[in-house]
């Protein structure tokens, strides 16, 4: 059964898109099969990965809104064992159109239960808000990650989004985890990165990745050619701290299930 991590934090510019993009092609090029499932009416981690979403007929917004079988929205991206469930502009309605449907944050989980033993993982892009998408990416979800940004008030609104996270799991998903979270634009020759990357330590203690995404160039200037960075330039040092991530969560997931199986031996 494919695991659903929902990539979030309501803060705009953190690297959600980036971490979304680069973790699934970096999990895909392990030999995971990957969906990455784009929640952001910007659409930028679809056309991150080649996508070209001026011709496309449908994306997640037909699935949420109108109930189209999100099988018919998925698309193949330029590495064997990567798709992408699309967005457009037009998910931007959405957020209001959702405040009318009865079990609205729901819609996304029932949409991915078919197609969730298909995958290893599925990854979420998030928008940046805690509004009904969001609502519904935490709903769907096993786990969240964490980008939080080595910058100026990093862990402003990071209660907000734990406290969001606590309402979830109190209400329609009591199974959601922190799955952890990742440190990026960090710029070690400055003072405040390091501070940032300390408070967030205190904050999360052992939930805070090992990797610690560094600002480098490729992986901005990656998503202009419609590529995850391992692909535009493979010997980048983006490339390998998102290789190193991909292990992280691999692993983490492996022990995890480990975990999960011993409990229930345990409880048989
Ligand atoms: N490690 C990095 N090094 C350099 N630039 C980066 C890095 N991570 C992200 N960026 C750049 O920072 C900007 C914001 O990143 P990104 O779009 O991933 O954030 P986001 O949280 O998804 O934003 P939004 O909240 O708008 O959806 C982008 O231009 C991206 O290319």
């Amino acid at each position: 059964m494919g695991k659903v991590i929902a990539i979030t934090n309501q803060k705009g510019g953190v690297g959600k898109t980036t971490t979304s993009v680069n973790l699934s092609a970096c999990l895909a090029k392990s030999g995971k099969k990957v969906l990455m499932l784009d929640l952001d009416p910007q659409g930028n981690a679809s056309s991150g990965l080649g996508i070209d979403k001026d011709s496309l007929e449908s994306c997640i917004y037909d699935v949420l809104i109108d109930g189209e079988d999100i099988a018919n929205i998925i698309q193949l991206t330029m590495l064997k064992n990567l798709f992408v469930a699309p967005a457009t502009i037009q998910l931007a309605g959405a957020e209001v159109e959702l405040v009318g449907i009865v079990s609205r944050e729901t819609i996304l989980k029932k949409a991915l239960k078919s197609i969730k033993k298909e995958y290893d993982f599925i990854i979420i892009d998030c928008p940046p808000s805690l509004g009904l998408l969001t609502l519904n990416a935490l709903t769907a979800a096993d786990s969240a990650l964490i980008p939080i940004q080595c910058e100026f008030y990093a862990l402003e609104g990071v209660s907000q989004l734990v406290k969001t996270i606590t309402i979830v799991q109190q209400t329609s998903n009591k199974d959601l985890e922190i799955e952890g979270v990742l440190l990026t634009m960090f710029d070690g020759r400055t003072n405040l990165s390091i501070q940032v990357a300390e408070e967030v330590k205190k904050f999360f203690g052992t939930k805070v990745y090992k990797t610690i995404i560094p600002r480098n160039v490729r992986l901005s200037e990656a998503p202009s050619y419609g590529e995850p960075v391992i692909v535009y330039d493979p010997k980048s040092k983006g490339a390998a701290v998102y290789n190193s991530l991909a292990k992280e969560v691999a692993k983490n997931t492996k022990e995890q299930s480990k975990k999960t199986k011993d409990k229930k031996k345990q409880e048989e």
